[in-house]
């Protein structure tokens, strides 16, 4: 029987640095990217947009399946936009207000198993990074390494500051920090698929690293597994 694709996940908390470690990986190595949590938030979004409650299970699953979106320009690295129902919502999904409520519709059971065939189909040859929560424990079980990247909620808070005041946002530092907070609560403690390292996960915390030395340890990681696409 022919093997799949590979996949290398990379899970872990809100600003830990997964999405931009992800995106640089999937250029590197001319892989495929699954930026997971893009779709939580569409959703998320697209609920707001059409007036769904986001405790309403059944019409958030039924959203989910039918979420008209297209990558544009993600065939590696990070997709250049994002179509939500033929509207440009790149940087709108960006926002906390956003986020919050990726992680409010993401604790529910139908919406996650709406979204798991869906993201499962990024697989595909070279390879793929998949970024999110659950990449190593629930949607790609097999995959060849998974890394599950930490940091501190302190810094964590501190490079969404860095990052938010320079798109010229309006930030304080102390309501990213119990926002964070707040999310990594909903995120680890949900009864289904929460936010936790695979049994076979590689668990590096990046709170004194910088994104090169992150990537460099990645990167030996591939080598010692002689992972190749
Ligand atoms: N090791 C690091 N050192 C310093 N800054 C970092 C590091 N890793 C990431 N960053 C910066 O932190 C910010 C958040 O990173 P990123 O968006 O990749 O996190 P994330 O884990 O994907 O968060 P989310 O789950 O909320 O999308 C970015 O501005 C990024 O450049
Ligand atoms: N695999 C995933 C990806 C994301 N989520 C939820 C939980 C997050 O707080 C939210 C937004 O994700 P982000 O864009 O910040 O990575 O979406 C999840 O449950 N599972």
């Amino acid at each position: 029987m022919n093997s799949p694709a590979p996949v290398i996940t990379i899970d872990g908390p809100s600003g830990s640095g997964k999405g931009t470690v992800a995106g640089r990986l999937a250029t590197d190595l001319k892989w495929r990217l699954l930026d997971s949590g893009a779709l939580y938030r569409l959703l998320a979004f697209a609920a707001a947009n059409h007036g769904v409650a986001l405790d309403n299970e059944p019409l958030l699953s039924k959203l989910a399946a039918h979420l008209d979106v297209q990558f544009v320009g993600a065939t590696n690295g990070k997709a250049a936009s994002i179509i939500l129902e033929g509207d440009d919502v790149t940087h709108a999904i960006r926002s906390e207000q956003v986020a919050a409520g990726a992680s409010t519709v993401a604790a529910l059971p139908a919406v996650r198993a709406a979204l798991l065939e869906r993201q499962r189909a990024f697989r595909e040859f070279p390879g793929l990074v998949a970024d999110g929560r659950d990449m190593g424990t629930v949607v790609f079980p097999d995959a060849p390494l998974k890394i599950f990247l930490t940091a501190s909620a302190e810094e964590r808070a501190r490079r969404r500051y860095l990052q938010l005041k320079a798109k010229g946002d309006d930030v304080s530092l102390p309501r990213l920090l119990e926002e964070i907070r707040a999310r990594d609560e909903r995120d680890t403690q949900r009864a289904i698929a929460p936010l936790k390292p695979a049994a076979d996960a590689i668990q590096l915390d990046s709170t004194e690293l910088s994104i090169e030395q992150v990537l460099e340890r990645i990167m030996s990681e591939i080598a010692l597994r002689d992972i190749t696409g």
